[in-house]
């Protein structure tokens, strides 16, 4: 059977990054991507955005919709305090897979939890299945349609506070109209936009940043 695109990204991480160094890990992806093979990781341009709202925020718990091959679980977790979880959710088994060796190999496995199924299954489980009390970081990266959607089932599981930083990719590229509307839109939530490119591209994107106001 022919390897798939993802597996070839595993492959060029463990035979070309080091292991236990998430920094070498980020790289190395970005460096078989940007070369060989695109791939829907959030990237290098706008990468540097999320290590930089994700330090300011600081967070002790922290929620990714949209796993694929762990780049940006590998990202988070390399900035997140000793103490500091990342739950994310992964609809897809075979990406779901690549990350959990991903994020092993990258030695972060202690602060990074997958969950694998859909997002709105498992968002209502997180309260009593996974022990969380509430997130102070989300970042969406998983299907655009379901971002409008989940930011409202994680109000109406009470899984937001004030202040709880909620980070968008792709609201340009390929776009996320109904979130961008909902959240511009909705008084409890203070919005800011970072112009950016799409990994890897010259195409210009952006992400979104929805502070809950409670
Ligand atoms: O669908 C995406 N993620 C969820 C996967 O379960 C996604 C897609 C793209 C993209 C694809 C095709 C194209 F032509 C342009 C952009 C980029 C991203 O950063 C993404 O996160
Ligand atoms: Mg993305």
């Amino acid at each position: 059977m022919d390897q798939s695109k993802e597996q070839r990204i595993l492959n060029f991480v463990l035979q070309n990054a080091v292991r236990g160094d998430p920094q070498s890990v980020v790289d190395t992806i970005d460096k078989y991507c940007a070369q060989k093979e695109w791939a829907m990781n959030v990237g290098d341009e706008k990468g540097l955005i999320l290590d930089k709202i994700l330090e300011e925020a600081k967070p002790s718990t922290s929620l990714e919709l949209g796993t694929y091959c762990g780049y940006s679980a590998v990202r988070m977790a390399r900035l997140l305090k000793p103490s500091a979880r990342l739950l994310t959710i992964e609809f897809n088994p075979e990406f779901a897979a690549i990350a959990k060796q991903i994020i092993e190999f990258a030695g972060v496995q202690e602060k990074v939890k997958i969950l694998e199924g859909p997002s709105e299954e498992i968002i209502p489980q997180l309260k009593k299945k996974h022990e969380v009390d509430t997130l102070d970081f989300v970042f969406l990266d998983h299907w655009k349609e379901r971002y409008a959607p989940d930011t409202i089932l994680l109000q109406e599981c009470g899984l937001l506070r004030k202040g709880t930083v909620i980070l968008a990719d792709n609201v340009v590229c390929p776009g996320a109209p109904e979130f961008i509307n909902y959240i511009r839109n909705n008084s409890h939530f203070e919005c800011t936009n970072y112009p950016s490119h799409l990994e890897y591209m010259k195409v210009k994107d952006a992400m979104e940043k929805a502070v809950f106001l409670g």
